[in-house]
């Protein structure tokens, strides 16, 4: 069967996504497993062979690779399974984007929305996928907290090195599930990028990726993904974005704003256009407000306006809501979905920002959440 009908709930007419059949988390339902079994997931030590937890499965396959991303896919399966549609897209580019790439570049590559355009191909760039968005991989800590009610360490599920959750979904299922995970996301910071190193050493030396029995290196996949892929060198996709080259070291201090640092590219790279775009991209010192420099912010910037001019299903382009459809749609955020499809009671009115416990933190209660009566009269989706 097509990964797609597998996804589904077939049996009921009602749209719904397929669940888990065997465990639920204090009630709340986990993805479905995989069909194919046994999988290749890590099981608890000292397990049963019976109560094997099974990888999870959804629309991307790397759903298993780290516990918060099954948490994430899991809150959307949930949350889609309450309201059909749920509005990703706003949340995504309201809430999140402008905070990587900086107000300012947001306003300059974007802008206010301008309506749909068929000519517009919405697909992901190479680039984008391959380099710029892989941005991420250094905002990632070391550690994985889990906490408890009071945003304190959790006393029965302590926190964790990232690679003890690398394809162990049985850590949600018998670790308490979703929650604590949720308010280490809530209320720890990401890792904040240090130009002296990068990547935290779980991801260089101990990464795993189903199949393959040794540990993998994340920066040497991203380097070489990008090589695979024929990119063109950092200084190409700087005069695409129409900034200057950096054609000498000093050119590169500048932009990086490290001499130690440039000695070091330069005597692995010799001369600033064979810099691979991932490595020079992150090099650059960040935009002010932003957690990338100016060449990913434009990469970024491009690719988001594309995503949004191209899509026809875009939700602020007339006729997909109606007008009073589309101003309860700007009341839902991150916070409330957290609310509504965990054990969570407390959260921060923007989960994309970080704040201390429990000053910054808000009852579920008092987050706004759409009134679903804008949709009774079934003006939608015209
Ligand atoms: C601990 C967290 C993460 C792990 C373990 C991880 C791991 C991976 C792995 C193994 C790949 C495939 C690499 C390859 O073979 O080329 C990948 C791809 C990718 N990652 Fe991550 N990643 C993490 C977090 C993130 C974050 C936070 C972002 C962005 C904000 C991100 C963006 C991407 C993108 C855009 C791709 C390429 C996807 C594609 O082309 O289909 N990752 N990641």
């Amino acid at each position: 069967m097509h990964l797609e009908k597998t996804l589904r709930n077939l049996s009921s007419s009602e749209g719904l996504l397929a669940v888990n059949s065997e465990y639920s988390d204090d009630g709340r339902p986990y993805l479905p497993f995989v069909s194919v079994q046994p999988s290749a997931c890590l099981q608890e030590p000292g397990s049963e062979p019976a109560a094997r937890v099974e990888c999870f499965t959804a629309g991307d396959s790397r759903v298993n690779e780290i516990l918060p991303l099954s948490v994430l896919h899991t809150l959307w399966v949930r949350e889609s399974d309450r309201k059909a549609d749920s509005p990703r897209g706003i949340i995504t580019m309201r809430d999140y984007v402008p905070k990587i790439m900086g107000r300012e570049a947001f306003d300059e590559y974007l802008g206010p929305y301008a309506g749909y355009n068929d000519s517009v191909n919405p697909s992901v760039s190479n680039v984008f996928a391959t380099a710029a968005f892989r941005f991420g991989h250094v905002t990632i800590s070391p550690r994985l907290r889990r906490l408890n009610e009071s945003f304190q360490e959790h006393q029965r599920f302590s926190s964790l090195s990232l690679h003890q959750t690398f394809f162990s979904p049985w850590r949600l299922v018998r670790e308490g599930g979703l929650d604590p995970v949720l308010r280490g996301l809530l209320g720890r910071p990401a890792a904040l990028q240090n130009q002296e190193h990068l990547m935290t050493e779980e991801l260089k030396e101990r990464l795993l990726v189903l199949n393959i029995p040794e540990t993998l290196d994340l920066a040497a996949l991203n380097l070489q993904r990008g090589r695979d892929h024929g990119l063109p060198g950092y200084n190409d996709w700087r005069a695409f974005c129409g900034f200057d080259r950096a054609e000498t070291r000093s050119d590169l201090v500048e932009l990086v704003g490290s001499g130690v640092l440039v000695e070091k590219i330069m005597d692995v790279y010799g001369h600033p256009n064979n810099i691979d775009v991932w490595l020079g991209g992150l090099l650059e010192r960040p935009v002010s407000g932003a957690r990338t420099g100016p060449l990913f912010a434009c990469l970024i910037g491009k690719q988001m306006k594309t995503l949004r001019e191209g899509d026809r299903f875009w939700w602020e382009h007339p006729g997909v809501f109606s007008p009073k459809q589309r101003q309860e749609l700007q009341t839902h955020s991150l916070s409330r979905v957290i609310c509504d499809n965990s054990g969570v009671t407390e959260v921060p009115l923007d989960p994309f920002r970080l704040g201390s416990y429990p000053e910054d933190f808000v009852f579920c209660g008092n987050v706004p959440s759409m009134d679903l009566e804008a949709w009774r009269d079934g003006t939608y989706m015209t």
